[in-house]
């Protein structure tokens, strides 16, 4: 990408998309452009082609998807495979037939097998019976690495997928039915914090772990990989270490000021027992996180705080 290149970021207002947006402003890329979901809804494949007949974009970050976590993808499977499956269709076909000369899908992790050996390789897709709780997104998420890998094989476009593993940070989604464990537990210790409450519901059993990667640094390694990789192969893109949720609610407690206890509903489901992903291929390609999951939630916390204030002035 030059700096005066088109650069078109699909789901700007998101966690990824900000991310994104906040990175190529800062340096120097100031040919963006970006709608909402009001302005142009990218399930509507005549919206989406008369977008990009206008505005013929060089380059596509595509970071719009319908997402969410455990409980919102096992509560509503049809809206996650359909919406997704048609965000993506639309728009990488309409980058195609635009001449758009890269684009960047973000898969996400939960594409390999639930069991799959850890830290999980690239190569272990489709080699094994995927996690249930998010399965149709997952599905919708295999189709779009393979959409990306067909238009390259059959119309040589460079289109490059990218398999980020939990993110959080800024503009993340704080609502406690739909959002991932990380900003949940933020909102909840602050809350318990705040009414003096006396526990803290953490969903599952605590035993499950994660793997947290700050959307600043995502950001930075999707910039870079847009500017320095092609090729079908996959790459995941993580810090290479992970927490269990209890670990982490006692982290996120300590990071809040919340002196309460935890409680463990094992109502709820625990969903993939872990999914570390392996970064060596991203480290070949000469990148590594720097953000710290203690510096990430400090930074997310203050955040969440300023958003907290906003609301309240
Ligand atoms: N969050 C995570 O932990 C992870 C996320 N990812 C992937 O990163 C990408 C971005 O995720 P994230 O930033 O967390 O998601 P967010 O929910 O924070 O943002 C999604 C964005 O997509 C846009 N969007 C949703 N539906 C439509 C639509 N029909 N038309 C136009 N825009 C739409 C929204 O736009 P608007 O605000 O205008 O409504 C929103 O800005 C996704 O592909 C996700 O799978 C991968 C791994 C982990
Ligand atoms: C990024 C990834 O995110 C999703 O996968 P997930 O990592 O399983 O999602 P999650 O962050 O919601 O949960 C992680 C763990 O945390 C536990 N947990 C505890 N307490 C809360 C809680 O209060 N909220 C939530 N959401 N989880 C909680 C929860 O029970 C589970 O054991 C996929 O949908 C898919 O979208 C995907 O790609």
């Amino acid at each position: 990408m030059n700096l005066d290149s088109k650069i078109y970021v699909a789901g700007h207002r998101g966690l990824v998309g900000s991310a994104i947006v906040r990175n190529l402003q800062k340096n120097g890329y100031d040919n963006l452009v970006f709608r909402t979901s009001k302005e142009l809804d990218l399930t509507n494949s005549n919206q989406v082609d008369a977008f990009f007949q206008e505005q013929r974009p060089d380059f596509v970050f595509l970071a719009a998807a319908k997402v969410g976590g455990i409980a919102a993808n096992n509560d509503y499977p049809a809206d996650f495979i359909r919406d997704n499956l048609m965000i993506q269709t639309n728009v990488i076909d309409a980058a195609y037939r635009n001449g758009v000369k890269k684009l960047l899908f973000l898969g996400s992790t939960c594409i390999y097998p639930r069991l799959a050996e850890q830290p999980m390789r690239e190569d272990s897709l489709l080699t094994g019976e995927l996690e249930p709780t998010n399965e149709p997104y997952a599905i919708a998420k295999i189709a779009g690495i393979k959409m990306c890998q067909s238009y390259n094989r059959q119309y040589g476009t460079n289109y490059i997928s990218i398999m980020p593993t939990n993110l959080y940070g800024p503009n993340d989604n704080f609502d406690l039915t739909s959002s991932h464990v990380l900003p949940a537990l933020i909102r909840k210790f602050h809350e318990a914090k705040v009414n003096q409450a006396d526990t803290v519901e953490v969903w599952g059993t605590g035993s499950p772990k994660r793997e947290f990667l700050y959307s600043d640094d995502l950001a930075d390694a999707a910039i870079y990989l847009m500017n320095t990789y092609s090729g079908d192969d996959l790459v995941n893109i993580g810090v290479g270490r992970d927490i269990s949720i209890k670990e982490l609610a006692e982290k996120v407690g300590e990071t809040v000021g919340y002196k309460g206890e935890i409680f463990f509903n094992t109502s709820k489901p625990d969903g993939t027992p872990r999914k570390l992903v392996d970064v060596s291929r991203l480290t070949s390609l000469g990148w590594e996180a720097k953000i710290s999951l203690d510096d990430g939630l400090k930074m997310a916390y203050d955040w969440f705080l300023e958003q907290t204030e906003k609301v309240r002035l």
